[in-house]
């Protein structure tokens, strides 16, 4: 009697929680409704005085305050959830607050399903339209010609190394990157529902995932043939659709596509991640915890990688990856994608690129961005 009379009493106070809750979240969303008036007259006033296009649009998604909101909110908590959690929370109260200013129309990697629509909700939260594309070119193309305000492609795989198609898709664009997400990729061999097991006679896949879980394949399905197809979405639309296929692919797209698992977490690495860029059209301002990334290129003589690599070194700043590309104007020389902590703002990384631009053939930004928080 005594534990029913506790339940009802701790019941009480969570409806009142939940009450109190919910009006700080309407007073939250006014708040960002009022944020949204003041950036649209700040817009206005610039255009009267000349300043700006007048068919600039106001960018009510701030990326850098986003990164500083939440990271704000994983130092300050104090549990019993933990900080990645309450975040996540906060991640969708942010993103459906931006969607009352105006929700972003996010062009991802599709089809749908793909880890890049999980990289693309993850980042931008449910409050985004997530438009699928078939291609990495047509997701650069769709942000650059104003149809999509970001899109999120794949950039590079802990197991695999980069996604060659997104750095070359850079070398000829004018987007920046707005953002970096991170997401532990799981793998799974999805089927139709009731298909029976002993009748798998194909396993579909984008490459990335067969290379991510040869080992496990080569074990548990060795004389099976292997497809591989332009998505892991796509490999879960046919496993879905033919009668002896199978995919490899993520809870994402078994969720879409209502696939069951014959197996779970089948990668070979137990720490498979991939990292997922958020291309813009518009530079970001500093968060304070930001990256940066640029493409350099530079005369193929002796010494010219550590020439390079000297004024990062000089200037004690810390680079978080470097990777070559052969260069496609110019026979064997190289392209190399350098990413260092820091923000293009800062004095430091001025000073630094100042030095490449002396002694290279090429020098692009290609932005800086805040760090992953979530
Ligand atoms: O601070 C702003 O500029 C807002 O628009 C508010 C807010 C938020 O909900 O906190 C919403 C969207 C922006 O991307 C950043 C933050």
């Amino acid at each position: 009697m005594a534990d029913e009379r506790d339940l009802q009493e701790v019941r009480a106070a969570i409806d009142a929680i939940d009450g109190d809750i919910q009006a700080l979240i309407n007073q939250r969303a006014r708040c960002a409704q009022r944020v949204a008036e003041i950036k649209l007259a700040e817009l206005q006033a610039a255009r009267e005085r000349g300043e700006v296009d007048t068919a600039a649009e106001v960018s009510y998604y701030r990326p850098e305050r986003e990164a500083q909101v939440l990271q704000r909110i994983i130092e300050r908590n104090e549990g019993p959830l933990d900080g990645a959690t309450v975040a996540y929370i906060f991640r969708e109260l942010m993103s459906a607050c931006l969607a009352l200013e105006k929700p972003l129309q996010v062009a991802f990697l599709g089809p749908e399903g793909t880890f890049t629509q999980a990289a693309a909700l993850k980042h931008f939260g449910h409050g985004a339209v997530c438009v699928p594309q078939p291609t990495i070119e047509a997701v650069f193309a769709e942000v650059t010609s104003g149809n999509c305000n970001y899109g999120v492609v794949p950039v590079e795989n802990s197991t695999e190394g980069m996604v060659s198609h997104t750095l070359d898709s850079f070398i000829d664009s004018p987007l920046h990157i707005a953002g970096e997400v991170e997401l532990r990729i799981a793998h799974h061999l999805l089927v139709a529902p009731h298909t029976d097991v002993a009748h798998i006679t194909r396993i579909c896949a984008h490459q990335q995932a067969l290379a991510q879980c040869r080992n496990w394949l080569d074990r548990h399905w060795p004389g099976v043939e292997r497809q591989s197809v332009s998505s892991n979405g796509e490999a879960a639309r046919l496993a879905a659709s033919t009668p002896g296929v199978a995919a490899v692919a993520g809870d994402m797209a078994a969720e879409v596509y209502r696939l069951v698992s014959v197996a779970e977490h089948i990668e070979d690495s137990d720490d498979n991640t991939t990292r997922f860029i958020v291309i813009g059209r518009t530079e970001v301002p500093p968060s304070g915890r930001d990256k940066t990334s640029i493409i350099v290129s530079s005369r193929n003589k002796p010494g010219a990688l550590f020439a390079l690599l000297d004024p990062f070194r000089r200037g004690g700043v810390s680079l978080t990856r470097i990777d070559t590309r052969p260069s496609r104007t110019e026979k064997w020389a190289y392209v190399f994608f350098i990413e260092f902590e820091g923000h293009l703002q800062d004095p430091n990384i001025r000073q630094i690129l100042d030095e490449l631009e002396e002694q290279s053939i090429l020098l692009k930004p290609l932005g800086s961005y805040p760090r992953a928080v979530l």
